[in-house]
C-alpha cells in the first residue's frame, strides 16, 4: 500500500470521567515508522494517556487510531488489549519472573518451534543491549535498572513494528542510562525499529528523539526535530521544559540591554557568556557551582538574577564584577 501512513490519530480525544482539565483533547498525529519520536510534556499533560490510546490500551472518546491503515481497536472492543505489532514497557517490571535467569525470562517470549533459533535470538538480543553477563542471574538478584533492559529485551526480541516506551529509564541510574539510550538508537538504527518514548526529561528527549511532541494541558501545541524545537520553541512553556532557561519580564530585561514590546524574555545558559572587553561591569556574581568540567554561575543586577555556564572553570569568583554579553534571545 502506498503512502498510507504508519500509525495516524485521527482527531482523538479522551477525557477521564468528563473532565475536561484531564486526558488529550483532538489530537491529529502521524508517527513515521524507524525513527524515535519523543513525547514531552509536564506531568499531568497526557503524555501517557496518548500513548495507551496509540497502543489500544485505552479507547478514544472521540477519533481513531490507524496502524498501517487499519483501525487499532480499544478495550471495549476487543478481548486482549494491545496490538500483536506493538510492544510497551513502563517503568514497572511487574511480569518478569523474579526466580527464574534473565535468559529465560528474555527467551519465553519466542515459541519453541524452532530451539536453535530461539537460543540465537535470545544470544542477540542480550549482547545488543549489553546484558550477555547477566545472562545466567535471577532477576531477583537484578538492580532496578537492569530489570528495566530485561524488559526491553522481552519487548524488542518479538521483533514488534512500534515499541512503545514509558518513561522506561526512570529506574536506571545516570552512569547506565545513557548506555540504554546509545542502544536502543543502535536498535532503532540496525532493524528499522519504530520507537515512541514519553519522558519528562529534556536531555533524554533532545539526546534520543527524531522528532519531538510537545503535549501541554492534552494538546500537542508543538512538533519538529528536537534541535529545531530547543533553538526555537514557539512557546514559552517549550522553551521552560526544554531548558534551564532565564525568564525575565520586559523591564528586568532592559538590564541586559534587551528592549521588547512583548512581556516576557527568555535566555538560555548557554546564550550569555561573560566578557571581560566589554567596561559595563554591573553584574556581580553571587554564586558559583561546580559542576565537573563547566560552572554554573549565578549573577544578580540590581533584583534580577541570571544563570550562565562558564567552561572556563575558576576564572571567576563570587563578588566579581562583569559585564555579560547576551548572545540570543527569545520574546514571548
Ligand atoms: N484513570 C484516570 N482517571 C481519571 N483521571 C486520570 C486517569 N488517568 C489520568 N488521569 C488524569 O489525566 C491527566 C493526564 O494524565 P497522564 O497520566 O496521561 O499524564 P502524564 O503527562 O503522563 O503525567 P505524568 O508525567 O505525571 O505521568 C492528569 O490530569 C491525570 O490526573
Amino acid at each position: 500500500m502506498e503512502n498510507v501512513p504508519f500509525l495516524q490519530a485521527i482527531s482523538i480525544s479522551k477525557l477521564y470521567t468528563g473532565d475536561i482539565s484531564s486526558g488529550v483533547k483532538n489530537i491529529d498525529l502521524n508517527i513515521k515508522s524507524g525513527i524515535i519520536t519523543a513525547i514531552i510534556g509536564q506531568s499531568g499533560s497526557g503524555k501517557s494517556t496518548l500513548l495507551r490510546l496509540l497502543y489500544g490500551l485505552l479507547s478514544p472518546d472521540e477519533g481513531t487510531v490507524q496502524f498501517n491503515g487499519e483501525r487499532i481497536w480499544g478495550p471495549e472492543e476487543k478481548l486482549i488489549p494491545g496490538h500483536d505489532e506493538m510492544k510497551m514497557v513502563t517503568q514497572h517490571t511487574d511480569d518478569l519472573n523474579l526466580y527464574a535467569r534473565v535468559w529465560d525470562n528474555v527467551a519465553v517470549m519466542l515459541p519453541n518451534t524452532n530451539v536453535k533459533i530461539k537460543e540465537e535470538k535470545t544470544d542477540l538480543i542480550l549482547t545488543q543491549l549489553n546484558m550477555q553477563h547477566l545472562a545466567k542471574k535471577r532477576v531477583a538478584d537484578l538492580s532496578g535498572g537492569e530489570k528495566q533492559r530485561v524488559a526491553i529485551a522481552r519487548a524488542i526480541i518479538t521483533q514488534p513494528k512500534i515499541l512503545l516506551l514509558d518513561e522506561p529509564f526512570n529506574q536506571v541510574d545516570a552512569s547506565f542510562r545513557e548506555g540504554l539510550q546509545h542502544d536502543i538508537r543502535e536498535i532503532v538504527k540496525q532493524t528499522g525499529l519504530t520507537v515512541i518514548m514519553v519522558s519528562h526529561d529534556p536531555a533524554e528527549v533532545l539526546s534520543m528523539a527524531d522528532e519531538l511532541l510537545v503535549l501541554q494541558d492534552g494538546e500537542i501545541t508543538e512538533a519538529g526535530h528536537p534541535k529545531l524545537v530547543y533553538q526555537t520553541p514557539k512557546q514559552l512553556y517549550t522553551a521552560s521544559l526544554l531548558a534551564n532557561c532565564n525568564i525575565l519580564s520586559a523591564e528586568e530585561a532592559l538590564l541586559c540591554g534587551i528592549t521588547t514590546h512583548k512581556e516576557t524574555v527568555v535566555i538560555y545558559p548557554e546564550w550569555i557568556r561573560i566578557n571581560p572587553a566589554l567596561k559595563t561591569n554591573n553584574w556581580v556574581i553571587s554564586q558559583i557551582l561546580f559542576k565537573g568540567f563547566y560552572e554554573d554561575i549565578i549573577l544578580e543586577n540590581r533584583d534580577v538574577i541570571l544563570r550562565i555556564i562558564n567552561y572556563e572553570n575558576d576564572k571567576y569568583k563570587a563578588g566579581d564584577e562583569v559585564a555579560l554579553e547576551i548572545k540570543r534571545w527569545l520574546e514571548y
